[in-house]
């Protein structure tokens, strides 16, 4: 089975597949395919090249992954887990801390690490790559040169280990989002998590679905949100995106405990379709166990 992820090796999303895969599937058939791109997973998903793409969604210090967010819209998929990281970010290069001139990241990296690039690094160069991996690779080249990655990416690509732990908060974690493209019905991870998803384990289980309002008017998300409150549904996320159409025109994300297919879920989702434009729902998946963190 092959799972795409943002590349190249040693990038966090790699971690985050090992991770969730030795929890989740039993069978050790699965490659990994790399991607350049978080936009690259979903078109893997879509074209059947994959048959799963682990993305990154949000962070608990720079918050929403955007892109995803934009993809979720997008792209026809379904949600069936998450993850979460510890990230610890570390700045390596092949040369000294005295030779770096410029620090290589993800955009994310570098903003988990902005107060201490500003107290360290503040006449350095910035330059942002598609992944964290990506920057330790091109790290490689000169000695000058010093990327935010993880702790793994300085093994694969033969860097030192300049400073550990310099994210901005002790504590810092992404979550990751499972999702199957139209080919999962015959991956081997199915049966796990399609046994699992039981009714009676409402209480274990998440579902993430996109509302438009169409038309802002006073009240229009009270009634939403309303609506989950008198079903005594716990909402775990909400979070705004434009919707691109025009300035102050938004999408949400709301995230929420409990199974689309629980028959209390599905009262409050049918009342929420007749009050907004648009409903997606991404799909009901495991809630990542929360004493991980
Ligand atoms: O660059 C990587 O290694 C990734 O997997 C991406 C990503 C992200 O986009 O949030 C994942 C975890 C960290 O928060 C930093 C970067």
């Amino acid at each position: 089975m092959i799972i795409a992820v943002l590349g190249p090796r040693g990038s966090y999303s790699e971690k985050a597949a090992r991770q969730w895969l030795a929890e989740n599937c039993s069978e050790d058939d699965q490659v990994l395919e790399y991607c350049d791109d978080i936009q690259d997973v979903f078109v893997s998903l879509k074209s059947g090249s994959a048959k799963i793409g682990i993305t990154p969604v949000e962070n608990s210090i720079e918050g929403s992954v955007g892109v995803t967010l934009d993809m979720l819209l997008e792209y026809d998929i379904d949600i069936i887990g998450e993850t979460v990281v510890t990230i610890e970010h570390c700045l390596l290069s092949r040369g000294k801390k005295e030779d770096i001139r410029i620090i290589l990241s993800h955009p994310q990296g570098l903003a988990q690490c902005r107060q201490f690039l500003k107290d360290h690094f503040k006449d350095a160069e910035l330059r942002t790559t598609g992944s964290t991996s990506h920057a330790a690779k091109l790290a490689t080249e000169f000695e000058e040169m010093a990327a935010i990655a993880s702790r793994e990416s300085a093994e694969m690509y033969d860097l030192n280990i300049i400073l550990p732990n310099i994210q901005d908060r002790e504590q810092n974690h992404t979550r990751f989002l499972i999702m199957a493209g139209p080919d999962y019905s015959t991956n081997s991870c199915q049966d796990t998590i399609r046994n699992s998803a039981v009714p009676e384990a409402k209480r274990f289980f998440k579902t993430s679905i996109i509302v438009y309002l169409d038309r802002d008017r006073p009240g229009a998300l009270y009634e939403i949100l309303g609506e989950f409150a008198s079903h005594g549904v716990n909402l775990t996320r909400i979070e705004s995106r434009p919707s691109k159409r025009s300035l102050g025109d938004y999408v949400f994300y709301i995230d929420f405990e409990g199974h689309i297919n629980d028959e209390i879920i599905k009262e409050a989702i049918y009342n929420i379709e007749s009050k907004v434009g648009m409903l997606k729902n991404l799909g009901s998946y495991p809630i990542y166990k929360k004493d991980h963190l």
